[in-house]
């Protein structure tokens, strides 16, 4: 296959310009004083960056020096599943701090169901053809879910293993905060082997016990709404994000009273990560990456992996031992969140590339999951095109098998075009939430 058919991938380049170089026509001196103090106060955030990110570099390196720790990275754009693979290398390796969290999932997976609620009801609010008598009954309990919504990101955040983007946002998902703190959060955050359940809040129980009232006395009108095909037909065409139907197709089971999440809703809640996470694992002896390892101790970081948080990554390449990257096939037909002009796979294939082509990694073994492959296979199944969204997929048949070897052999290309040192690359085609085996396989395999 050519390697330049990649360029004919959705094009990703927007123009782009930086308000703070932005000079106004007929700048008043009150706008120029303004103006000359936000540049300042960017520099002084810039430089206190750059500060600390070279703490960070000199602390990995010291702790590596030693030759007892390895470094894996997970990498791979914004819901990409490096949450849910690292979840899975939890219920693995920590099994006793996987099953004393449990319970307090329950908060985050009932912020997944008042969010994905609140979001189709403002979608259907504009499509007056799709206004039936069960959404109006639910329109009129919305402000009531929002509050809801808010006090859980709220009790979450106070938790102190969240955060949300500004105090009173009307946003709910907990999102890093664009500052100074990922390091702050990155050294505060737990390891997965010494890790506990999250501070009880009385409040917080009982906010999602009035929740769980307010829901269950609406489940008939949720259900009616969320199983008319219109709706789904309607939110079909809307490529929503992957996550949001699973509780919503649960919410019987979730309502119930006792109700405990399951490993599968642990691994299927969507919470953003917020700057970058560690987590140890001490994988006794065994064979990895062609080393022999004799318990070594893995350190592997999580990060978060939308546009604006990707410069947080650097300071960890050096060091790195392997590197898993995540590129969600199923996002064909979809668009980042930040930026509804790029497609996800280009922005994934542009983003290996970086990875692949990096000085720093020259070194570093690269492991690449094709994630989502059960979404995929449920969107061509569905009769979804990949030549609607990605023109130089051209007239090849549209099935997994063709979708798995036309976006692989790009990858591979793009990996050996920078593959400088002879490492090597393993592909899997994965979906983390359902392959329980993966990670004792993953450490197995090389
Ligand atoms: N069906 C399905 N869902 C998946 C798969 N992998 C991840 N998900 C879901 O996709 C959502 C996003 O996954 P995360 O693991 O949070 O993504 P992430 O890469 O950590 O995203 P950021 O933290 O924003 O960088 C979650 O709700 C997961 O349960 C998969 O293979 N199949
Ligand atoms: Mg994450």
């Amino acid at each position: 296959m050519a390697r330049t058919e990649v360029a004919t991938l959705p094009t990703t380049s927007v123009p782009f310009l930086d308000a703070t170089l932005y000079i106004p026509p007929n700048e008043t001196p009150e706008q120029r004083s303004a103006r000359l103090k936000a540049e300042e106060q960017a520099k002084h955030a810039s430089d206190e960056i750059d500060a600390l990110l070279n703490l960070e570099r000199a602390r990995i390196k010291a702790e590596t020096s030693t030759g007892r720790k390895h470094t894996l990275l997970l990498l791979g754009q914004s819901e990409s599943g490096k949450t849910t693979l690292l979840k899975q290398f939890q219920m693995m390796h920590a099994p006793k701090t996987f099953n004393d969290q449990r319970a307090s999932w329950k908060a985050v997976i009932y912020l997944n169901v008042l969010n994905t609620l609140r979001t189709l009801l403002i979608s259907l609010r504009d499509e007056p053809t799709l206004r039936s008598p069960e959404f109006e009954s639910l329109l009129e309990i919305s402000s009531q879910l929002a509050t809801f919504e808010d006090t859980v990101a709220a009790k979450l955040v106070e938790s102190g293993q969240f955060e949300r983007p500004q105090p009173n946002s009307t946003k709910v998902y907990m999102r890093k905060r664009p500052s100074l703190d990922f390091l702050k959060f990155r050294r505060s955050s737990s390891s997965s082997t010494e890790g506990s359940a999250w501070p009880a809040s009385p409040e917080l129980d009982s906010c999602l016990e009035t929740a769980n009232q307010v829901l269950t006395a609406h489940l008939a009108e949720i259900k009616r709404l969320w199983e008319d095909p219109m709706v789904r037909s309607y939110l079909t065409g809307q490529h929503q994000e992957d996550w949001r139907s699973f509780f919503l197709n649960d919410i019987d089971r979730i309502l119930v009273p006792g109700y405990m999440p399951t490993d599968s809703d642990i691994l299927r809640c969507r919470i953003a990560t917020i700057g970058i996470t560690e987590h140890k694992f001490n994988l006794g002896s065994r064979s990895l990456f062609r080393k022999n390892v004799d318990n070594v101790e893995w350190t592997m970081y999580d990060v978060a992996g939308s546009r604006g948080q990707r410069h947080a990554w650097a300071p960890y390449f050096e060091d790195a031992t392997a590197i898993i990257f995540m590129a969600p096939l199923s996002g064909f037909d979809q668009y980042l969140n930040e930026d509804m002009t790029v497609n996800r796979v280009q922005d994934s294939y542009e983003l290996f590339t970086k990875i692949c082509r990096n000085r720093l990694l020259q070194k570093t073994e690269i492991v690449l999951f094709f994630n989502k492959m059960d979404i995929l296979q449920e969107k061509l199944n569905f009769g979804k095109q990949i030549s609607d969204y990605v023109p130089s997929y051209g007239s090849r048949p549209n099935d997994l098998e063709n979708a798995k070897k036309y976006f692989c052999s790009h990858f591979e290309q793009t990996f050996h075009a920078h593959n400088k040192t002879g490492r090597s690359l393993y592909v899997h085609f994965t979906s983390v939430v359902v392959s329980l085996s993966l990670c004792m396989f993953l450490m197995n395999s090389y």
